[in-house]
């Protein structure tokens, strides 16, 4: 029987070697953590992450042919594939602080490897990496390998969150990455066996290492300079008149471009394409590219002018000052159908409100008060660290309260912000929101979710990214 052990129970692993369990029930799958409480919320009946799908996937197969234990030693030693999905955040402190990948969970298990493994390994990278990292991993295998043969494979996982379950049962593609040795070549053949129980073999591609770890990053970077793209249009949108969702399709419609990830949006978040892109950027500047580098800047400049530009707009609109102002936050987790809050727009964008004085009543049907007040108090880049090693009791952050309920949260407010485009926010009761507001009644749609027109009809003065713009906003100045 084949053994499967996948270090990390995050986001990745915890849902890929579910599916993998699930589609291969002749193998053994073991899904190992650092985190006590995380490898003991994914034996509960609460897993630890919000996945539509999830549940069923794990019900089927946990204590059958899936298990989650703390036991990591015991179970990298009797494995013959090793995933490694553990954080790569990016480094807060040091040489390439700020840009630079952090590798030191990925370097503590691979220790680990070396030390515990008793038999051959195939070493699988599925964390994101920066490119060359394989050929830094097999120095510290084989370092102290006693003898012991290690293949390293680069497999990144392109799937994302909220459609996790669907992504890696319809993948667009696998991608592996291996030495071109024989014995690289037999490593790469025993993965594909592993996707080949319910992937079409033309959707499994293999290359060299480098080009699986470079593609990963490049992959992120692409989608995301999309959005930024779209998002640089809203704002020409918003100046001339034109509206950026008739440009996106109109655009879409060319089979060259596509109609997929054109959403003008507030920003986009996420654990990873801010991190990705910081990582390529400083991979080019450290090869003596810095044209490459400042290029893909660019991508994450206009992400974090976006921002800025909705916060500007919401404050010079509510006549320049939300101080002691209640604004209503909808929305937190930087998408829909995921509780993820990491590098969510809303953290920058209730912080700038705050800065303003601004009083914030925020809800989001999958996001814990704990963590909404974690991330409003914490620093950039901490967030992304196992949860284990971040602060316990984060400082309470003031003119904050979170509530349960859409119309609690609007209660009273001047002005509504919704930050994610969950689907109940497109069928709230808007009159009634409206009719419990104070006046003038403001709302900031982020997702452009809402209908604008009929919310004008209630008496509501809207504003939604790279929409013609309101006549009352139209006199205010749109700085940023
Ligand atoms: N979140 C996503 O949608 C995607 C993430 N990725 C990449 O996958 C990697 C993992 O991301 P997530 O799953 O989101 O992170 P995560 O934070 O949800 O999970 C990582 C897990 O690794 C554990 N861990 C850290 N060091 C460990 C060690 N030495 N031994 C055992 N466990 C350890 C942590 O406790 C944590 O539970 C990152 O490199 C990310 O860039 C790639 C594609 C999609
Ligand atoms: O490496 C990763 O972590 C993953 O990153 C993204 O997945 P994810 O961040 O989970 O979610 P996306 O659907 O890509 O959305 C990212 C952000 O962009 C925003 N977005 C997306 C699409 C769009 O048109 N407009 C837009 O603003 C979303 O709201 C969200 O904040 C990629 O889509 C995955 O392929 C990749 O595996």
């Amino acid at each position: 029987m084949v053994k499967i052990c996948c270090i990390g129970a995050g986001y990745v692993g915890g849902p890929t070697m579910a599916v993998i369990a699930l589609k291969c029930p002749s193998f053994e799958v073991v899904v190992v953590d650092i985190s006590v409480s995380r490898i003991a919320a994914w034996n509960s009946d609460q897993l630890p992450i919000y996945e539509p799908g999830l549940d069923e996937v794990v019900k089927q197969c946990r204590g059958k042919n899936l298990f989650f234990s703390t036991d990591i030693e015991k179970q990298v030693s009797e494995a013959d594939i090793i995933f490694v999905s553990v954080n790569t955040p990016t480094k807060t402190q040091g040489l390439g602080a700020g840009k630079a990948a952090d590798l030191t969970y990925w370097e503590s298990a691979a220790r680990m490897i070396a030390d515990v493994s008793k038999s051959n390994k195939i070493v699988v990278e599925k964390s994101t990496v920066p490119v060359k990292t394989a050929e830094a991993i097999e120095k510290i295998l084989t370092h102290n390998g006693r003898g012991i043969k290690y293949q390293i494979l680069s497999n990144p996982e392109f799937l994302a969150e909220g459609t996790a379950i669907q992504d890696l049962f319809h993948p667009d593609r696998v991608l592996i990455g291996g030495r071109e040795t024989p014995d690289g070549q037999k490593a790469i053949q025993s993965l594909k066996d592993v996707y080949a129980h319910w992937v079409p073999e033309d959707r499994i591609i293999s290359t060299n290492l480098w080009s699986a770890e470079l593609s990963k990053l490049a992959a992120n970077a692409f989608l995301a300079q999309r959005i930024s793209s779209v998002n640089a249009m809203s704002a020409l949108c918003e100046a001339t008149g034109a509206d950026v969702s008739q440009v996106s399709h109109a655009v879409g419609k060319d089979t060259r471009i596509g109609p997929k990830f054109l959403n003008a949006s507030v920003g986009f978040g996420g654990s990873c394409f801010q991190k990705d892109i910081l990582n390529l950027v400083y991979i080019c500047e450290c090869n003596g590219l810095p044209e490459v580098a400042n290029y893909w800047k660019q991508v994450i400049k206009i992400n974090d002018y976006q921002k800025k530009r909705f916060v500007n707009r919401l404050v010079s609109s509510m006549f320049n000052t939300v101080s002691g102002k209640k604004i209503s936050i909808l929305g937190f987790a930087f998408k829909k159908d995921t509780g993820d809050t990491r590098e969510t727009p809303a953290i920058d964008v209730c912080k700038g409100l705050l800065g303003d004085k601004a009083h914030l009543c925020i809800y989001d049907p999958q996001v814990t008060e704990d963590q909404i007040r974690r991330d409003l108090s914490m620093n950039k880049f901490d967030l992304d660290h196992p949860v284990h090693l971040q602060p316990m009791s984060p400082s309470s952050v003031k003119q904050v309260s979170v509530v349960w309920d859409a119309y609690e949260a609007a209660k009273d407010a001047h002005g509504v912000c919704i930050l994610t485009e969950w689907d109940e926010f497109k069928t709230l009761d808007y009159q009634r929101i409206f009719d419990n507001m104070q006046k003038p009644a403001f709302v900031f749609d982020g997702r452009n979710i809402v209908n604008v027109d009929k919310l004008r009809e209630i008496g509501f003065i809207v504003y939604s990214i790279g929409k013609p713009l309101d006549p009352w906003l139209k006199d205010m100045p749109a700085v940023a």
